[in-house]
């Protein structure tokens, strides 16, 4: 009996120590899993094969996971001020090598976040119909695993701040009622500079210059709607010594140290640089606005940032292109840091630069291509003379084609520099989106490792 008794206040004491052990081995297994995970995310760098152009489902999936290749993923919700776009990323790793990023998923949805910014309920219904193409993508046991996170641009940082906080403190509240991996700092307003390094990281990454020492880097020109990045590597020393405060910047990702010339130019975007030609704020609803860039007869409306403008042409407009370059060299006067560099350097141009030109027919619209400071300039030329007498689906064609054409000079680009304009490299968007998620990635390592 007293053997008996004794036995059972053993047991007592037993599963009083063996519930919180139990407790903490499968936290302590958990945690190890996520750092195991991420772990091997960050080793030294990503390559990518060609199965990033392979289907992916379940079956996909299942395949990988058979053939001995651990797959994981990353989300990356790019909130721009006309659009908010996900992209998620599937990366797949064999033993002992080096990630590789298989596949992306992307899809974009207009308006953008900051259109939300007086009715801040309505933004989560397109975020989760976004969440929802993740949940489609993503195998099911790998959500708690794959990292969330969302990364606004322009729209929000043009915002009093109190607006911005209360639309990403929404979007905050989606991401964390979701089964994905996420963060403290899920949900933020990117600043510039990280923008135009992200974007050099994507672009690199893709043409192969990141991990081949010796190779030549590429540079990078991506014009939004609010804002417009222009990022590349010096290669000579007089770009560091003579670029001023601000636009040269240290980063370091995957043990390698790059110093970079970047830039974000705030208001210079296409949308808020078409509001300034107009001669309008940010904000504030005019009466008409008036521009020598449009048809002296053209009249019509404008819907920029959640105002309706009234637009006009000048009454007396004769030579369109003329008048309107003066107009737009007037807004783009002493905005842009000119470097020399640039004459020499490869670069890769994005967004605007790309779906302006593909509107003209001056490339492919799916394939991209290349072309010259000039090719802008005379489709600007042509465009603006013919729109007088024959009026275009697009009344800002003629502006748009002017201001590209003008800014690229305004870099210091001479007319016969040749650019390369791509949508997707090796079927991945040319978006700074995965330059960030390698970031985060990477950043993510550099803290677990100081925890464990
Ligand atoms: O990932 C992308 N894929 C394709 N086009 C994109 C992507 N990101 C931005 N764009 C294009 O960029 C332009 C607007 O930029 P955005 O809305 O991002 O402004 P912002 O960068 O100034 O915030 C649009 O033409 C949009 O189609
Ligand atoms: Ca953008």
């Amino acid at each position: 009996m007293r053997k008996i008794l004794r036995n059972n206040h053993g047991n007592m004491k037993i599963s009083r120590i063996a519930y919180p052990l139990g407790l903490f081995v499968c936290l302590f297994i958990y945690v190890a899993y996520v750092k195991w995970r991420w772990a091997f995310a960050s080793q030294r760098i990503f390559s990518i094969t060609e199965t990033a152009v392979g289907p992916r489902n379940q079956q996909y999936h299942e395949k990988l996971v058979t053939a001995n290749r651990a797959v994981f993923y990353g989300i990356m919700f790019d909130a721009g001020s006309t659009g908010t776009r996900i992209h998620i990323f599937q990366f797949t790793q064999s033993a002992k090598e080096t990630p590789t990023l298989t596949h992306e998923t992307f899809k974009a949805l207009k308006p953008g976040l900051s259109a939300y910014a007086d009715d801040v309920d309505k933004s989560t219904q397109g975020i989760e119909e976004l969440l929802n193409v993740a949940k489609e993508e993503i195998p099911f046991d790998l959500w708690k695993v794959t990292p969330l996170v969302l990364k606004a641009t322009a729209g929000l940082r043009l915002l009093p701040g109190e607006k911005a906080q209360k639309l990403l403190q929404k979007v905050r509240e989606v991401f964390q009622a979701s089964p994905f991996l996420v963060g403290d700092d899920c949900v933020s307003i990117m600043n510039g500079t990280d923008e135009g390094v992200s974007a050099w990281i994507t672009v690199n990454f893709l043409t192969g210059n990141l991990n081949t020492p010796g190779k030549n880097s590429v540079g990078m020109l991506d014009l939004g709607g609010g804002s417009t990045q222009i990022t590349f590597l010096p290669k000579i020393e007089v770009t560091l010594q003579t670029s001023p405060a601000g636009y040269i910047t240290s980063f370091q990702m995957f043990n390698n140290t790059y110093k970079l010339y970047s830039y974000s130019y705030l208001g210079l975007g296409l949308m808020s640089a078409r509001l300034a030609i107009l001669g309008g704020v940010e904000g504030k609803p005019d009466n008409e606005l008036v521009s020598p860039c449009f048809p002296s007869s053209f009249n019509g409306e404008w819907e920029h940032a959640e105002i309706t403008y009234k637009i006009s042409g000048h009454k007396a407009g004769v030579h369109l292109y003329e008048l309107c370059s003066q107009r737009v060299s007037e807004i783009l006067q002493n905005k842009v840091h000119k470097t020399e560099e640039v004459k020499n350097l490869d670069f890769y141009a994005f967004s605007y630069y790309y779906d302006l030109a593909a509107n003209v027919g001056l490339i492919d619209k799916e394939k991209g291509g290349s072309l010259t400071v000039e090719d802008f300039e005379i489709a600007a030329k042509y465009v603006c003379r013919t729109m007088e007498v024959n009026p275009q689906k697009n009344p800002f064609i003629c502006m748009d084609l002017t201001y590209i054409s003008l800014l690229l000079q305004e870099f210091g680009f001479p007319k016969t520099k040749v650019f390369k304009l791509a949508r997707k490299i090796d079927d991945i968007e040319t978006s700074w989106a995965l330059g960030a998620t390698f970031h985060y990635i990477d950043s993510l390592n550099r803290q677990q490792n100081k925890v464990f």
